[in-house]
């Protein structure tokens, strides 16, 4: 008989009277798994081996499963410090004692208890007196998969994995055994085959590979999964926004991410002592800490709104306004900057309506971290300039926007901003929890923003959070989940970014 010689050797490996797993053929044969695996699918076919499949269960020691492992169980601690202490005392020296602190307490006195090691009654704590806590099957187990030994008990194994001390994971095992026409095909005799597995750049510069005989691909076989390079979801999500935008005729707006805060403030009519503008809400840059060339007729414009307001009945702040305050550099805290430049013609040229602007780009601020905030998130700017806006134009079109999203239950509410009016967040529902989550911030630029930029149509204008954006989409309950050094690597590698 004739065979190539990957499935010669996997059948040389292989034998009548047991059965051996694919790893050790692999071992034997001195191939690559997904080769032997592929042989041995082959060999199958041809009735020259049997292949059976078995699930296996694994343990592995978790972190705190380790811990323990290395130092002691807590409620075995405890019991020590108790017996310790001649048999009984008080519960608070016993955990102290035993060294015990944070969850680990409530974990060992529930296991004290369940274990028979002893009572607790109105803060006394005593052992009791046949207790045995070497022989202990969960302390016995723990040291045995830290030795690398098999666990033959499977409720030992299952207590443990309740623990969360143990991680469980199924392996398949594949094992092949030499059928009677595989032993009559070894004592004939096999012959090698000359095809070829695997095309090489020799064979190619050779010309070689026009005379070769090429093995057939089993598609089935297993293999080795190779995680390629992907971009991460969020990532995905951003530019699914900019196809949707784009698609619905707005053009990609583009700026520094570190500006002067007559950008990203004082253009916005945000008074020099708004909250928003304090070391609690923006980061400021230390050095450079100025922009020094700001438009001066803009400056004087946008300085004589604070002060004057803007029309005959205008009324400005009448609060401190300094041009050394604007030419401060911060780290844009919205992308409402770019909005801002490009209102002004000083980003593209000046802008005639109708315009339709967008971006999708990271803004920075001061939050304390929670399930909903973090330092910095992506901000979907985006601002239509035409002749009569009005409120409706804006809620159509985010509800346009967010229904290519599957998002349809849009909720408006009014608020309040310094350049806006009248101004919305928008808030949708939250997939699982149900909850009102807010996505974002919109409204109609003020006359005291727009004036003195030199624009004399409607505006309106939002900036929406893409990570809440995920959050909706995905289900997540926890920006945290989404950013960072605690995502799951499996959402990374597997997450589709579906619309
Ligand atoms: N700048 C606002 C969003 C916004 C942009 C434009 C108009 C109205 C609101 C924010 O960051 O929340």
């Amino acid at each position: 008989m004739k065979l190539p010689d990957a499935q010669r050797a996997v059948l040389e490996a292989a034998s009548a009277n047991e059965a051996r797993s694919i790893d050790r053929l692999t071992a034997e044969a001195d191939l690559p798994d997904p080769t032997v695996v592929g042989a041995t699918f082959t060999l199958e076919e041809e009735g020259l081996v049997t292949l059976t499949e078995r699930v296996e269960t694994d343990a592995t020691l978790t972190e705190e499963g380790r811990e323990y492992a290395d130092t002691e169980l807590p409620e075995l601690a405890l019991h020590e410090a108790v017996v310790a202490a001649g048999g009984e005392t008080d519960l608070g020296s016993a955990i102290d004692e035993a060294g015990l602190n944070g969850p680990q307490v409530d974990i060992a006195l529930s296991n004290f208890s369940r274990k028979g090691y002893g009572t607790i009654d109105s803060g006394q704590i005593s052992a009791a007196p046949d207790a045995n806590p070497t022989d202990d099957p969960e302390r016995l187990a723990l040291a045995a998969l830290a030795d690398g030994e098999p666990i033959d008990d499977e409720s030992v194994l299952d207590g443990l994995a309740g623990r969360n001390l143990v991680a469980r994971e199924e392996t398949t095992v594949r094992e092949v055994t030499l059928t009677d026409d595989g032993v009559t095909a070894l004592m004939e005799g096999i012959e090698t085959t000359d095809t070829v597995g695997a095309l090489t750049p020799e064979m190619l510069t050779t010309g070689e590979w026009r005379d070769a005989d090429f093995a057939a691909y089993n598609v089935e076989a297993d293999a080795e999964r190779a995680q390629a390079g992907r971009l991460h979801p969020l990532r995905r999500t951003a530019e699914r926004v900019t196809d949707v935008l784009v698609g619905m005729g707005f053009e990609e707006m583009d700026g520094p991410h570190a500006d002067a805060e007559f950008w990203i403030n004082d253009c916005l009519f945000m008074p020099q002592d708004h909250p928003a503008r304090t070391h609690w809400d923006q980061f400021t840059l230390a050095d450079p800490d100025a922009i020094d060339d700001l438009p001066d007729e803009l400056v004087a414009g946008v300085e004589h709104a604070h002060r004057e307001g803007v029309g005959p009945d205008g009324d400005g702040y009448h609060s401190p306004w300094s041009a050394d305050v604007a030419r401060r550099l911060s780290l844009r805290g919205h992308t409402t900057s770019l909005s801002a430049r490009h209102l002004a013609g000083v980003a593209t040229g000046e802008l005639e309506p109708p315009q339709r602007l967008f971006s999708v780009e990271k803004v920075y601020r001061n939050d304390t971290l929670d399930a909903t905030h973090l330092l910095e998130f992506f901000q979907i700017e985006g601002l239509v300039m035409a002749e009569d806006l009005s409120v409706r134009d804006l809620m159509g079109t985010f509800t346009e926007f967010y229904a290519q999203f599957g998002i349809t239950d849009l909720e408006f509410k009014p608020t309040y901003n310094p350049y806006t009016e009248p101004s919305f967040e928008l808030f949708g529902e939250h997939p699982t929890t149900g909850e009102l989550v807010e996505i974002g911030n919109s409204g109609l630029f003020r006359p005291e923003m727009l004036d003195p930029l030199g624009v004399d149509c409607d505006v309106m204008a939002w900036g929406l959070a893409l990570e809440r954006l995920l959050m909706l989409t995905h289900g997540f309950e926890d920006i945290r989940d989404v950013h960072g050094t605690l995502v799951d690597l499996d959402f990374l590698r597997n997450a589709e970014v579906v619309y």
